[in-house]
């Protein structure tokens, strides 16, 4: 028997998971879009199977609900969903970056509602950058709060394992508590820090150095403002708490840093990189899925067109390429990014029989 999945809001996350969502057999995958336009170029990428006019028509014949919007707009959608008629025994999920208050919506919904968020993404939003592999090896976390119905649990857990995330049931109030930490919050810094930057008058230049490092810390400030806001005051409690945190260990570095001590500051920094490098990488709770090769390459025309037709030849996708200016010699470092670690293998391969430069994987 077909299931009918009907997914609402297709940007980046929504794409992404219907395309997935299409590798299961025998299902339907209607998606809707409050931008039509969107909605039809979702289909025509192949992305959904219809786009139907209707959403309170889709929705009485959906047997999976999926809410894809930003939160803000997902709990609104959640009130609006009262008054549709509903099948029995649908489903309602969502994919929202926060769950408490998503999750106390749902207490006054007549249908089963079981939170959701693939914690995986980018900094890109929009249909366009919808990608079919984007949640593989990532966390996929459900909450599935006072919802009991164990078979509708595992069918939804079934339903989502094709797109090769690692699902895992958790609380509420742990999910925000833990993405305040590894999520919200560093949102926070990197925009500040943009901030910190465009504030700098003195030396406008400034933005001409803010390569390498400071890109890396800051690459997530280019988000959707929109997602954010909802994101940061649906989970403002949690969020405000690390504020705290950190203001405090700010207020320790500081004294630190007064002191000038070189021992202590070693310290700081070495205790940060053991951490930081004892962290689990991709297929262990990655948050992006993205994978680089580092590839030292001699600055010569025509390089970067020789190794990526290499790869083009053996059917190697490409997510995304940039060359590092940290070398004032004759090399640079190509940095090349691939969906997958298999693609980052076969593609490492591929230089080291091809050309004669040295790869890395950080
Ligand atoms: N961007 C990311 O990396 C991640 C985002 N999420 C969550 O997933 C949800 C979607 O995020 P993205 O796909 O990145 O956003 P997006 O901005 O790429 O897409 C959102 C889509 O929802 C549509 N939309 C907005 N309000 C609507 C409404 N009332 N009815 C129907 N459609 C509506 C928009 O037109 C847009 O196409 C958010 O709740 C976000 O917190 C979860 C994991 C990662
Ligand atoms: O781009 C990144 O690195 C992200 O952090 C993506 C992201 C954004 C929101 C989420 O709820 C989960 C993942």
């Amino acid at each position: 028997m077909t299931t009918h999945i009907l997914i609402i809001g297709l940007g980046l996350i929504g794409g992404s998971l219907a395309k997935a969502l299409q590798r299961n057999q025998d299902v339907h995958v209607a998606g809707y879009d409050a931008d039509p336009l969107t909605a039809r170029k979702a289909f025509k990428m192949g992305i959904i199977h219809s786009s139907p006019p209707s959403l309170e028509q889709a929705a009485s014949e959906a047997d999976v609900i999926v809410f894809a919007t930003p939160v803000g707009a997902t709990i609104k959608l959640m009130e609006q969903s009262k008054y549709w008629q509903l099948k029995d025994d649908v489903i309602l999920t969502d994919t929202g970056s926060t769950k408490i208050q998503i999750m106390e919506s749902s207490k006054s919904l007549n249908h089963l509602f079981i939170g959701g968020h693939p914690m995986a993404g980018s900094h890109k939003s929009g249909v366009e950058a919808a990608k079919e592999v984007l949640f593989e090896n990532a966390y996929y976390i459900l909450t599935p709060g006072n919802a009991t119905d164990d078979e509708r649990l595992q069918f939804l857990k079934e339903l989502l394992s094709v797109t090769k995330a690692k699902i895992k049931i958790l609380p509420a109030e742990e999910h925000d508590h833990m993405t305040a930490i590894v999520s919200h919050f560093p949102h926070l810094i990197a925009a500040s820090l943009v901030h910190q930057l465009d504030q700098e008058d003195k030396f406008p230049f400034a933005r001409q150095l803010a390569a390498g490092g400071f890109r890396d810390t800051t690459r997530i400030a280019s988000a959707n403002p929109e997602m954010w806001r909802d994101i940061t005051t649906q989970n403002n409690t949690m969020i405000v708490q690390q504020l705290d945190n950190w203001m405090e260990q700010m207020e320790q570095l500081k004294q630190m840093l007064k002191k000038n001590d070189p021992e202590p500051i070693q310290q700081f920094f070495s205790h940060a990189k053991t951490v930081r490098d004892e962290l689990p990488i991709s297929g262990h709770g990655a948050m992006f899925s993205v994978f680089d090769l580092y590839i030292d390459v001699p600055d010569i025309p025509g390089i970067i067109s020789e190794l990526t037709g290499y790869l083009a030849e053996e059917e190697i996708s490409i997510v995304n390429l940039r060359i590092l200016e940290t070398r004032e010699d004759v090399f640079g470092i190509l940095v090349i990014s691939f969906q997958t670690t298999e693609d980052r293998a076969r593609a490492q391969k591929c230089m080291m029989t091809r050309t004669v430069y040295d790869t890395y994987i950080s």
